[in-house]
C-alpha cells in the first residue's frame, strides 16, 4: 500500500551526508559534543522545574513530587537511549520522522513529523508566553500587553519569538553560542539553589513523603481527569501513589525537548559519536538537577504551603533568604530564553526534513548559501509561532506539548527493534542494551504516561492529528518525492572506454 512505502536507508544516509557543496540541499557542520549537550540542556531546563514543581507538589503528589521527577526522568532516559541508537546510526535533520520513514512507512512518518511540529512549535509558543510573564513581573510591565489573562495581544511573547527566530536563522554557530551562555547561567544557579537550599531542608516537611490519597476536587473531574481514571471509571483522586504517577505525567513536560539534539545530526562534525553523548549527557544532568531542586523545594516548605506560581523563590523568602529570588528570576529568564531558541532551531530542522521529502512544498526547504540554515521554513514557522504566542492564551496547552513528545517517543522506541531486523548490518555506534526488552519497556512507559494525561489533552491532540491527516491526503500523499519519483533508473553499465585507465 502506498501509504506504507518506506524510504531506503541508503537514501536517508545520503541526504544526511549532503553538505551543500555539490548543489544538493545540505546543512553546515559546525557542532561538537559540548554544543549538542548545550542545546539539549538549553531546551530541557525551563518552565517545568520553575513552576510545575510547586503546582504538582501542592495539588497532586506532596513531597512525592521528587519521585514523580525521578520516574519521569527514568522514562525520558529510556527514550533517550533509543534516540541515541537511531540518531547515531542514521544522523539526519528529521530524527523520529526520518527513522519512521525508513522503518514503518510514509504515513507513520508523516504522523510523527506532524506531531513533532506540534511539539516544537507549541513548545516555543507556550514558553514564550511564560517568558513574557516573567519579564512583566520583573519590570512591572502592563499585563494587558505582557500578561496571561485578558491580554489582547502579548507583545513580549511576539518580540522574543521574532528575536530568537532571527538568531536561529542567522546561524547554527550563533545559536550555539547564545545557548551555551544561557545554559551556563541557568545551570550554575540551579546548582546554587540545591546547595544553598539543603541548609534549610526540614525533615518534618518531608513526612509523610507521599500524602495519603484523597478524592479530587470538582476541578479535576470530567475531561480534566486523567484518561486512566476516566477509562476505568475510578473515583478521581489526588495524592497517594496515583497522585505521584499523574504528577509524573505532568512534570514529564520538564524533560521534553531533549530530542531536539537528535535533529542536529547533519550539523554535527562527528555525529556518530557526539549525538549519543549529547542526548545521554543532557538527560543525566537534567535528571540530577531536577531531583535536587524539587527535593529542596518540598524540604524547605510544608507542601500545603508551597507557592503555586513561584515555588522556589518563595521557599527562599520563607526561609529569610529573599535575595535568592532575584537569582531564581535570572535563571528562569535565561532558561526560558534558551528553551524558545532551541525549540525554534529544532522546529526548522524538522520542517526542513519533511519539506525536503516533498510531504510539504519542497520549495521552502532551501538552505541559505551563507548562513547554512533552512532559512525559509524557519522564517515561515517562526512567524506562525509568534502569532500563536501573541494571540492565544496557551498556558493550558503545556500538556499538549508533552503528549506530542510522548507519542514520538513511543514510535522511536518501537523503531529500534524494527530497524535492527530490517537493516541488520547498519553501522551502529551505540546500541540500546537488552533490545528488544528495553525499547518495549520504554514504549509502554511512555504510553502509560500518555494515558495519565487528561481527556481534554487527548481530544486536542486527536484534533491536531485529524488536521494532519487532511493535509497528508490532500497534498503530501500524492506530491512527495517517493510518490513522484520516476521508476528507479537502471544502473548505467560502464562503456569499455571508461574501463580502460
Ligand atoms: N519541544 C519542547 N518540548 N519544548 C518545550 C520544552 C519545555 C522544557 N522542558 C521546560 O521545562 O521548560
Amino acid at each position: 500500500m502506498s501509504v506504507l512505502r518506506t524510504k531506503p536507508i541508503k537514501d536517508v544516509l545520503a541526504q544526511g551526508e549532503a553538505d551543500g557543496s555539490d548543489g544538493k540541499l545540505g546543512l553546515k557542520r559546525h557542532l561538537g559534543a559540548r554544543d549538542l549537550t548545550g542545546f539539549g540542556i538549553g531546551i530541557v531546563i525551563g518552565t517545568g522545574i520553575f513552576t510545575l514543581t510547586g503546582i504538582e507538589a501542592r495539588d497532586s503528589a506532596g513531597p512525592g513530587v521528587v519521585i514523580s521527577f525521578a520516574i519521569a526522568g527514568v522514562v525520558a532516559l529510556l527514550a533517550a537511549l533509543c534516540y541515541a541508537e537511531l540518531a547515531s546510526s542514521v544522523p539526519t535533520a528529521g530524527s523520529a520522522y526520518t527513522y519512521a520513514y525508513a522503518t514503518m512507512g510514509e504515513i507513520v512518518a508523516w504522523i510523527i513529523g506532524w506531531d513533532l511540529l506540534l511539539e516544537f512549535a507549541l513548545g516555543a509558543a507556550v514558553v514564550a508566553r511564560g517568558w513574557s510573564g516573567y519579564l512583566a513581573e520583573l519590570f512591572g510591565l502592563p499585563t494587558a500587553w505582557f500578561g496571561e489573562e485578558g491580554s489582547v495581544v502579548n507583545l513580549g511573547a511576539i518580540g522574543i519569538v521574532l528575536l530568537l527566530g532571527v538568531v536561529a536563522i542567522v546561524g547554527i554557530r550563533e545559536s550555539a553560542r547564545v545557548t551555551n551562555l544561557l545554559v551556563l547561567v541557568k545551570v550554575a544557579i540551579c546548582v546554587f539553589i540545591v546547595a544553598a537550599g539543603l541548609f534549610f531542608v526540614k525533615a518534618a516537611n518531608l513526612t509523610p513523603f507521599i500524602p495519603p490519597a484523597e478524592p479530587a476536587g470538582a476541578a479535576d473531574d470530567g475531561i480534566k481527569q486523567p484518561v486512566t481514571q476516566a477509562l476505568f471509571g475510578l473515583e478521581p483522586s489526588v495524592f497517594g501513589f496515583v497522585g505521584v504517577l499523574s504528577a509524573a505525567a505532568v512534570v514529564f513536560f520538564a524533560y521534553t525537548g531533549f530530542e531536539a539534539v537528535a535533529n542536529l545530526g547533519e550539523e554535527t562534525r562527528r555525529p556518530k559519536r557526539d549525538l549519543t553523548l549529547g542526548l545521554l549527557g543532557t538527560l543525566l544532568i537534567s535528571t540530577v538537577l531536577y531531583i535536587g531542586v524539587s527535593l529542596v523545594v518540598v524540604g524547605m516548605v510544608p507542601y500545603t504551603e508551597i507557592d503555586r506560581g513561584a515555588p522556589i523563590a518563595s521557599a527562599f523568602k520563607a526561609a529569610g533568604a529573599g535575595w535568592a529570588g532575584v537569582l531564581v528570576s535570572i535563571a528562569a529568564i535565561a532558561g526560558l530564553t534558551s528553551v524558545i531558541l532551541v525549540d525554534l532551531v529544532a522546529m526548522g530542522r524538522i520542517g526542513f526534513a519533511i519539506s525536503r521529502d516533498g510531504l510539504i512544498p519542497p520549495s521552502i526547504a532551501k538552505v541559505h548559501p551563507r548562513w547554512g540554515t533552512p532559512y525559509r521554513i524557519s522564517a515561515v514557522m517562526t512567524v506562525a509561532v509568534a502569532l500563536l504566542a501573541g494571540f492565544l492564551p496557551l498556558s493550558a496547552l503545556a500538556d499538549l506539548v508533552s503528549i506530542g513528545a510522548l507519542c514520538a517517543f513511543v514510535l522511536v522506541s518501537v523503531a529500534v527493534p524494527i530497524l535492527r531486523r530490517k537493516r541488520p548490518d547498519l553501522d551502529r555506534p551505540f546500541k540500546v542494551p537488552f533490545s528488544p526488552v528495553l525499547p518495549i519497556v520504554s514504549a509502554l512507559a511512555c504510553l502509560y504516561l500518555m494515558l495519565n494525561l487528561s481527556v481534554e489533552t487527548w481530544i486536542r491532540f486527536l484534533i491536531w492529528m485529524l488536521l494532519g491527516a487532511i493535509i497528508y491526503f490532500g497534498y503530501g500523499h500524492r506530491r512527495n518525492r517517493l510518490a513522484t519519483a520516476n521508476p528507479a533508473p537502471t544502473p548505467r553499465t560502464p562503456t569499455p572506454r571508461q574501463l580502460t585507465p
